[in-house]
């Protein structure tokens, strides 16, 4: 059976007016948004930035063709990327976010009262500026006074900072193809776990369980060669990231114990931020904890490198 174009009804092809995220981190698949208009496209000294109004996801944010963030859905990805650490210690102080440009993070971290700094590092001004144009309320993160954005390579700004100065790190990196490669690297998380005081936390991008879980058993195990406290992945949905979910990798360095999957400083018991930062859309204290319950075939492969790593008596 035909469609009235032509083409057969079960293949749907690239349509025009659509954008399609095709890369290789997914082979074979492309989610597709209907483009209303292209509001900016430029080129970085790093990367594609594309901005577009979408029918049904609101404005959506494009790096080198994969999209960062839509109006619609970011705070699925923002509230968890940020509330899953800041929950788990008590009184988070400094804290230091490592890509997340668009300032969705920044917004998210200055919901916590107990915080006094945070340093924001990103690579990509233009990637601040255009989210400052296009999405204010996600780059309203940048108008909290405690913040400080340096614009710069993550990895070097980490390298120079004085060893224990973060309570929390939280790495919003896009995916490691380009700019953010190095950000998946051991190296990297070893100036991570060296900026953090002792049962300081990190949290990290950490890609799909569907997609990637080779990325992921790569991670797990960097960071249990690194992270002398507690290690764990967690996942939340995003419709529009490929697979649909996203994972985070949670770790801790040794000192105070930190227990991820039950919040002792959940956000969601304090509304006091409400007033100046809107309601949680997405994070709750349950969607915490129920976050690091994951699908048998990803936890066989995550709990089997904790396996390996115990050394034989
Ligand atoms: N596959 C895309 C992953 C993007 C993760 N970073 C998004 C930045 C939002 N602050």
């Amino acid at each position: 059976m035909e469609s009235n174009n032509g083409t057969p009804d079960s293949i749907s092809s690239v349509i025009p007016g659509w954008f399609s995220e095709i890369s290789p981190m997914w082979p074979g698949e492309a989610h597709s948004l209907k483009v209303e208009k292209i509001l900016f496209q430029g080129k970085s000294d790093y990367q594609n930035v594309m901005v577009f109004q979408s029918s049904t996801y609101g404005k959506v944010l494009v790096l080198d063709g994969v999209i960062q963030l839509t109006e619609r859905d970011e705070c699925a990805y923002q509230e968890m990327i940020a509330h899953l650490p800041l929950s788990s210690i008590p009184n988070p102080k400094k804290v230091l976010v490592i890509g997340g440009g668009d300032g969705g993070v920044l917004r998210e971290v200055s919901r916590h009262a107990s915080v006094e700094k945070i340093d924001i590092c990103e690579i990509d001004k233009m990637v601040v500026d255009v989210s400052k144009e296009y999405f204010p309320n996600v780059a309203v993160g940048y108008d909290d006074p405690r913040v400080s954005l340096h614009i710069g390579d993550g990895v070097a700004f980490l390298k120079a900072v004085p060893e224990g100065t973060y309570d929390a790190v939280i790495v919003d990196s896009s995916d490691p193809i380009g700019p953010a490669q190095e950000l998946f690297e051991k190296p990297f998380f070893e100036s991570v776990a060296k900026a953090l005081r002792p049962g300081g936390v990190v949290c990290t991008q950490a890609e799909s369980i569907w997609l990637h879980m080779h990325i992921i058993e790569d991670i797990v195990a960097n960071c249990r060669q690194t992270f002398k406290g507690s290690v764990n992945y967690a996942w939340t949905t995003v419709p529009t990231y490929p697979s649909g979910v996203i994972g985070f990798m949670l770790c801790s360095t040794e000192g105070p114990t930190v227990d991820f999957k039950h919040p002792i400083n959940p956000i969601d018991a304090d509304d006091s931020h409400v007033k100046t930062n809107g309601p949680l859309k997405f994070y709750n204290s349950e969607i915490h904890s129920a976050a690091f319950c994951l699908p048998s075939f990803a936890r066989k492969v995550i709990d089997q490198k904790r396996i390996d790593e115990v050394p034989y008596i």
